[in-house]
């Protein structure tokens, strides 16, 4: 498969502080990329220097081939951007700035699929921008780069503000257009959304990468084990290989990635009052990587 976007040691620094420190990343066509963070971790940082609204102060990124500071005028042409702050002028309405996108890209049959964007999303065309909620207006952009049909669509928080029903025929569409080619990289705060739509994402921290997922591959053998019993120890749960063991009187929780063999001999011995063996998921290991 085919790299569409390319970062190698990507940096940004503001005087002292690093915003984006030495990344890398290849996201390949097709996919649907999640990129998650805490606030202020580096995520619109390293979206505005892919679409070259800021500079990198080191390293490189490349769109489909073409280098993201020489050739960011070509790669615009093929890149939907929609930015976590939607900014239109004022007196335009929805429908004004579906036509100007379809006859700057130079759309065919642009009404039909205006129509069926405008119907889909409900969104009322004849509503000026100034006059719009928040949702309404990331709702506009969000047709617009569709509208263009990208070879790489670029969402720095989509959902902010959305409905969840309107959340939820966004990643419809999301899925059909990955399906048909379209590479998507997503930022988001929710860790639930990428879970459910991403095939694998990326966690940013201090403007570092500090962990890549692969979702829904089914290959993850690690458990979160809760389980209730006054006669387990520490030591005990320690010796099988448990981590990140966390205790509140008898109540017990940790995370296990062994052969549950070992687990169920060693409970086999204790008391045990409840237990509850899941599959981890990407909730459980991206919040810890919050703290
Ligand atoms: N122009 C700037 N000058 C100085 N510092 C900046 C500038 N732009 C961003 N930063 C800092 O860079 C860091 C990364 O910011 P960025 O906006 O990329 O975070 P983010 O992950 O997108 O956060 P959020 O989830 O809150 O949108 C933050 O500490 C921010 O304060």
């Amino acid at each position: 498969m085919a790299s569409i976007i390319e970062i190698k040691g990507l940096t940004k620094k503001y005087k002292n502080m690093k915003a984006v420190n030495n990344i890398s990343l290849e996201i390949e066509e097709g996919e649907i990329y999640g990129f998650i963070g805490p606030n202020g971790a580096g995520k619109s940082t390293t979206i505005k220097m892919l679409l070259n609204f800021i500079f990198p102060t080191s390293g490189t990124a490349s769109i489909l081939g073409m280098d993201c500071v020489k050739q960011s005028i070509e790669i615009k042409k093929q890149v939907g951007y929609v930015s976590s702050d939607v900014r239109y002028y004022h007196e335009m309405t929805s429908l004004d700035i579906f036509n100007y996108t379809a006859e700057f890209h130079g759309i065919k049959n642009s009404q039909e699929v205006i129509q069926h964007y405008l119907e889909y999303f409900e969104i009322e065309p004849s509503k000026k921008i100034a006059d719009l909620s928040l949702g309404n207006k990331k709702k506009v952009a969000i047709v617009s780069a569709l509208l263009q049909n990208p070879k790489l669509l670029i969402l720095d928080e989509p959902t902010n503000g959305l409905d969840p029903m309107i959340q939820h025929r966004l990643f419809e569409v999301l899925e059909e257009k990955s399906h048909a080619g379209m590479t998507i990289f997503l930022s988001s705060h929710d860790l639930h959304e990428i879970q459910t739509h991403c095939d694998r994402a990326a966690f940013i921290k201090n403007g570092e990468i500090i962990s890549i997922e692969e979702i829904n591959k089914g290959k993850d053998i690690e458990k979160k084990v809760t389980l209730t019993s006054h006669t387990l120890e520490e030591a005990h749960l320690i010796g099988i290989g448990a981590i990140q063991i966390k205790q509140e009187e008898d109540k017990w929780q940790f995370i296990f990635n062994q052969e549950l063999d070992q687990l169920i001999q060693l409970l086999a011995k204790h008391h045990v009052e409840d237990l509850e063996i899941k599959p981890l998921d990407l909730e459980d290991k991206f919040l810890s990587m919050y703290e």
